[in-house]
Order: C-alpha cells, then sequence, then structure tokens
C-alpha cells in the first residue's frame, strides 16, 4: 500500500503491525498426516453467522436455516446467543416448545461467563432433550489488559467461576436433559498456548470429564492472524498436553480474516482436532468464518464421506441467502454461479475432450468404475445437483472446443473438427464484434444461418463440373441404421447425375433429436468448389435428405459469396423423394 497509507504516504504501514510468533514444535507430525475422515461439524450458522448480520434473522428466518441445517445432515447446531435479545430466545423456546429438534440433533446455545446471562441461558433451554451449553471468555494478553483489566488468574477464574455457575443452574434447571458442556478460550489463536491450557485444565477440573462425560474444548481463530501451519501448530500442542485427552473433543472454530479460514480447518484436523464449527458459505463476523460448504465438498473430492448433503447446491444457496440476506459470490467455491463454467478457449477444448474420453470409459466399465477425471472440473456439478449447461459458456475468450461442446451437448450436433475450427472463427468474429455471451440459443441461431439450409436447391446453383464433396452423416445408433449407408450412397450418386462429384464419404454418429418420435439426422458436407471448402448441413428425418441438403448449402454458400454467371437447373426434388428413405 506504498502512498495510500494515512499515517505517513511516503512510507509503507508495513512497520505498523507486529510479526505473530510461531510455536516451537521441531517434531511437528501433522504435515505428513491426510485426512482419512470427516470430523464433527457444528454449524454456527444462526450464532456467529447471526451475530454479524446487518438484520439478525427473525425467528421465522431461523427456522428456515434450521430446517435447512437439519436436511442436510448437520448433527449439531448451535442455534443462537439466548441472552443477546428477544428474537435468540424466543427461538429456542420455539424449537423446544413445539418440538422440532429431532432425535439426532443437538442444540447448542452461546453464553459468556457471567453470573446473570448463565442462568438467563440456562433457563432458556428447559424443557430440551438435549443440548450443548457453551461458555466462553477471552484469554488473550490483549483482551486481558485492554478488555477485562484481568491478571491471568482472574481470567482463569473467571471461566472456572462460569463453568461453575453454569452447572449449578443446570442442576436446578434441566434435570431431563443430556446435556454437554463446551468451553472455548476466545482468541484462542492470540493466547500463550501455556496459558490456554491452563485455563481449559482448570475448567476440567469443575466440569470432570471421563467416561460417558466428555467435554468440547474449542479452539477459536478468533481473528485470523497468521498462517494456517501456525495454528495447525497450536492444535498439535494442545493435543499432546491436554489431560483426560479421550474424554476431550478437541474442536476448531477458524476464521478468515486472512482468506485462509478453509486451509486452517484442514491442517487442524491433520493436528488433531475431531470437530469444525463454520458457517455454510463462510458467513460470519468479518471475512466469516469457515466455509462449511467448501470443507464438506474439499473432503468429497478426495474421496471422503463428508455426512452432509449437498446434493442440492443451488438449493442451499438460495436458502442462505434468503437467510442472511447476503449474495453468495458468483465464484464461491463449489456453490457459486461460475464455478463449473469455463469461457476460455484452452479449458473448454480440454473439458470436451474430458468428456468425450470419459464417455468412452463409461460405456466400457459403467458410470461407478470411472473416477471422476475431468479437466477443470475438481468436482461432478451433477454431484451437487447442477446441470451441464452452465459448464461452457461462449464469449469472444473461447474457441472451438467450447463451441464444439456447447452445439454437442445442447442440440446433439456432434460438429467434424474442420467444422468445429471455421464456426468458432465465425463466433469468435460475433462474439467480438457484439462484446458480451453468446448463449446456446444464439450460437445454435448463428450456426443454422451459417451453414443450415431448410430449402432444397430451387433456385438455379453454380455450374461446377466436379465438387468433390465430404459428406459426415450425424445420425447413428437410432432408426436409419443399415439403410443409412444405401441413402447415402443414393444422394452421391444421384449429385453425380447433377454434375456434382461425391468423393468421399463419412459419416460421425449420433442423434440431433433424441426423442424417438422425432429422429433427426445431421449431415455435414465439405464441398471442394472451385478450391474452395464450403461447409453446409443439412437436418431431416431421412438421411438421404438431410445429405442433399447440406450439399445444397454448401453450394448455395459457394454460389452466394463467389457468384458466377454459370449455371445449372435445380435437380428435381421428385427424384430425391424416390431415394431409399434412411
Ligand atoms: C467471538 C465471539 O463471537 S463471542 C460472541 C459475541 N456475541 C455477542 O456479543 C452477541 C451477543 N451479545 C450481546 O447481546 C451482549 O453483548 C450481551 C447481552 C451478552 C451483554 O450485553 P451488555 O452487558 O449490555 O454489554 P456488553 O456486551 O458491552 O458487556 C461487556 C461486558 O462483558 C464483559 N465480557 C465480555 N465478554 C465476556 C465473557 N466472555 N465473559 C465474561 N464477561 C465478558 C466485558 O468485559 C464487559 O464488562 P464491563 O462492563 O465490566 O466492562
Ligand atoms: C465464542 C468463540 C468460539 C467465537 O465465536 C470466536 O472466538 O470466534
Amino acid at each position: 500500500m506504498r502512498g495510500g497509507s494515512a499515517v505517513n504516504s511516503n512510507r509503507s504501514p508495513a512497520h505498523r503491525y507486529l510479526p505473530a510468533a510461531g510455536v516451537a514444535l521441531p517434531d511437528r507430525a501433522w504435515p505428513a498426516r491426510q485426512l482419512t475422515a470427516a470430523p464433527r461439524w457444528l454449524s454456527t450458522d444462526l450464532r456467529d453467522g447471526n451475530q454479524s448480520l446487518v438484520r439478525p434473522m427473525s425467528p421465522e428466518r431461523k427456522l428456515v436455516m434450521f430446517r435447512l441445517l437439519v436436511e442436510m445432515g448437520y448433527k449439531e447446531i448451535e442455534v443462537g446467543f439466548p441472552v443477546a435479545s428477544q428474537d435468540d430466545h424466543d427461538f429456542v423456546r420455539l424449537l423446544i416448545e413445539q418440538d422440532l429438534i429431532p432425535d439426532d440433533v443437538r442444540i447448542a446455545v452461546l453464553v459468556q461467563a457471567r453470573d446473570e446471562l448463565l442462568r438467563q441461558t440456562v433457563e432458556s433451554l428447559a424443557g430440551a432433550p438435549r443440548a450443548t451449553i457453551h461458555i466462553y471468555n477471552a484469554t488473550a494478553p490483549l483482551f486481558r489488559s485492554t478488555v477485562f483489566g484481568m491478571s491471568r488468574d482472574e481470567c482463569r477464574d473467571l471461566a472456572v467461576r462460569g463453568t461453575r455457575l453454569m452447572m449449578k443452574y443446570a442442576d436446578r434447571t434441566l434435570a431431563g436433559c443430556d446435556l454437554s458442556f463446551q468451553y472455548s478460550p476466545e482468541m484462542f489463536n492470540e493466547t500463550e498456548l501455556e496459558f490456554s491450557l491452563d485455563v481449559c485444565e482448570a475448567v476440567m477440573d469443575v466440569w470432570e470429564p471421563g467416561p460417558g462425560r466428555p467435554i468440547i474444548l474449542n479452539f477459536p481463530t478468533t481473528v485470523e492472524r497468521t498462517t494456517p501451519n501456525v495454528f495447525a501448530d497450536q492444535i498439535e500442542w494442545m493435543d499432546r498436553n491436554l489431560s483426560r485427552r479421550e474424554h476431550v473433543c478437541l474442536s476448531v472454530h477458524p476464521h478468515n480474516d486472512r482468506g485462509t479460514g478453509v486451509a486452517t480447518a484442514e491442517l487442524a484436523q491433520l493436528a488433531g482436532a475431531q470437530r469444525v464449527e463454520g458457517c455454510l458459505f463462510g458467513n460470519g463476523e468479518r471475512a466469516g468464518n469457515v466455509c462449511l460448504v467448501t470443507l464438506g465438498l474439499n473432503l468429497l473430492t478426495q474421496g471422503i464421506d463428508p455426512g452432509i448433503d449437498f446434493g442440492d447446491i443451488n438449493k442451499v444457496r438460495r436458502t442462505v441467502e434468503y437467510c442472511n440476506e447476503i449474495p453468495v459470490h458468483p465464484r464461491h467455491p463449489y456453490g457459486g454461479d461460475l464455478v463449473y463454467t469455463a469461457f476460455s478457449g484452452s479449458h473448454q477444448d480440454a473439458i470436451n475432450k474430458g468428456f468425450a474420453a470419459r464417455a468412452v470409459a463409461v460405456a466400457a466399465a459403467g458410470e461407478d468404475d470411472v473416477p471422476w477425471q475431468i479437466p477443470y472440473l475438481p468436482l461432478d456439478p451433477a454431484d451437487v445437483g447442477r446441470t451441464f449447461e452452465s459448464v461452457v459458456r461462449i464469449n469472444s475468450q473461447s474457441g472451438k472446443g467450447g463451441v464444439a461442446y456447447t452445439m454437442s451437448s445442447r442440440f446433439g450436433l456432434h460438429l467434424p473438427r474442420e467444422l468445429q475450427v471455421e464456426f468458432a472463427g465465425r463466433v469468435q468474429r460475433v462474439a467480438e464484434a457484439e462484446g458480451g455471451e453468446l448463449g446456446p440459443a444464439r450460437l445454435f441461431d448463428l450456426f443454422h444461418e451459417s451453414y443450415v439450409s431448410r430449402q432444397l436447391l430451387s433456385a438455379p446453383i453454380a455450374a461446377h463440373r466436379t465438387v468433390p464433396t465430404e459428406l459426415y452423416v450425424d445420425g447413428g445408433g437410432f432408426a436409419i441404421g443399415a439403410a443409412r449407408a444405401d441413402a447415402v450412397q443414393a444422394v452421391t450418386s444421384t449429385l453425380g447425375l447433377w454434375g456434382i462429384d461425391v468423393r468421399a464419404l463419412h459419416r460421425t454418429g449420433i442423434d440431433v433429436a433424441p426423442d424417438a418420435a422425432d429422429i433427426q439426422v445431421a449431415v455435414y458436407a465439405a464441398c471442394q468448389i472451385r478450391g474452395e471448402c464450403w461447409w453446409g448441413v443439412g437436418i431431416d428425418a431421412e438421411p438421404a435428405r438431410a445429405a442433399y441438403a447440406a450439399v445444397c448449402a454448401a453450394v448455395r454458400r459457394a454460389q452466394i459469396a463467389r457468384p458466377t454467371p454459370q449455371r445449372i437447373p435445380a435437380p428435381p426434388l421428385g427424384r430425391l423423394r424416390a431415394l431409399p428413405a434412411g
């Protein structure tokens, strides 16, 4: 930001910031590990996410979010900070009183380590079948000195007293509740490790975790301050040093201030974290909480079941946008509008080839036995309910691969390579002239106006004694079957009668309209006319007519582009109709 500092316009403001300290852990083990299973997830959309919104969610919006989280499979849901507002309190009561919490879901609530607030929070859970009470207090030096004005001992005592008070109120109020307890040293990542450990041990001494009585110790990067490896070291250090480790669920709560919340959560799991707290699409304080969608789908793309249903990502996104009143960025991993889309030519080419290779492999081995390996697409869009329609989109950055992909995936038109090249050139010129995207319908119209002639030759055409022609018949696998070769042969000889020399015939497979009632065949004709190649395309239910129309279109294009005074009459249609139908 040289030159832009409000402090001194001639000097970088870098000197105003302190680097974070590393952790002395030379024998760190996490770098050599790999993720092999999903962690326990906690969604804090309704708490940390909610507390950061311009307009916190009403109970109605909270319920929409809660239902989404349940549907997706989240089993631990932090539903609010009951003493923060009437809405937060009422929502907790609504869930309990209307029996809206499924048997396998545990709600959690957050509260500060303050007497009156603890009492009210515990009371808000009366009647809950199971719940987690989550207490926090900041432990970092800056907070001890600036916010609380407390010594280390006083800070530890705050946590201890809070835990005691919570247990006292719970004993009174939550008799039938399967209660679990979570403690977070807020600002853990900026707290001396020995002191975090000291506070956690003191809290555990009060709660007394043991068999059947676990504790959740949750370590946040309340404000993300370092590269993720430093946090991983901190977590591995805690993992090694905590007592009663087998009764501790080691949880992390990454924020995203440096944009590395996901990496922080992933490395923390390598370092021993068993549980991760976050929000869908990374809502949350400042730059957000870690994104649960990204974490879950990152696991899926490594062959690990996240245990969460992301099968309709658009619905998840719509619901989150509705509840948070914040749009999800079009580039947001896995859920953004544009994240399965390639505009650029070389990407499209590779995707197109990838799909073609996959189709061959799947035909041989079956869908389930061919691993997903498509260039530029780390996840099969179908696995999150996205269609392939948006995979390739066309603008001036696109190339023949993208054009070919769109024509084949959207319209069943499998253009021969040379035609792809030529048509892509046209598309490029139009895209440059118009400046934006050419949608599939526009692409089809352009193709049609350029190459396809609905009319057979009714007007005179140029008299070219020889028109060596290549025909590519697009229509295999459907009813035309064996008759196709005859039909094309018939066109060949008929055109020969009219002075058009069809020298070579090529066929490519596949349908135009896979609707059985309307089977169409596309024929691509490359005609050499006076030393130039002219493409024409015919689409018809009868291969013979399609082939004929393709040649007519090519000859017509040549005639329009290079008019010649010599003309021959159009061949009579009646003769064509007498040809064997395909
Ligand atoms: C990192 C996180 O996301 S933590 C969660 C943060 N979420 C929220 O704060 C949303 C909900 N909070 C609220 O609605 C309010 O802050 C309330 C209702 C909890 C408390 O409101 P109030 O008492 O009016 O005021 P306020 O929040 O300013 O209180 C700050 C006081 O609490 C103390 N405090 C702050 N955090 C804690 C804590 N975790 N434990 C104990 N005391 C705390 C402060 O030191 C301060 O004390 P002081 O008044 O003696 O200086
Ligand atoms: C309460 C804690 C876990 C928190 O939200 C944070 O530190 O970000």
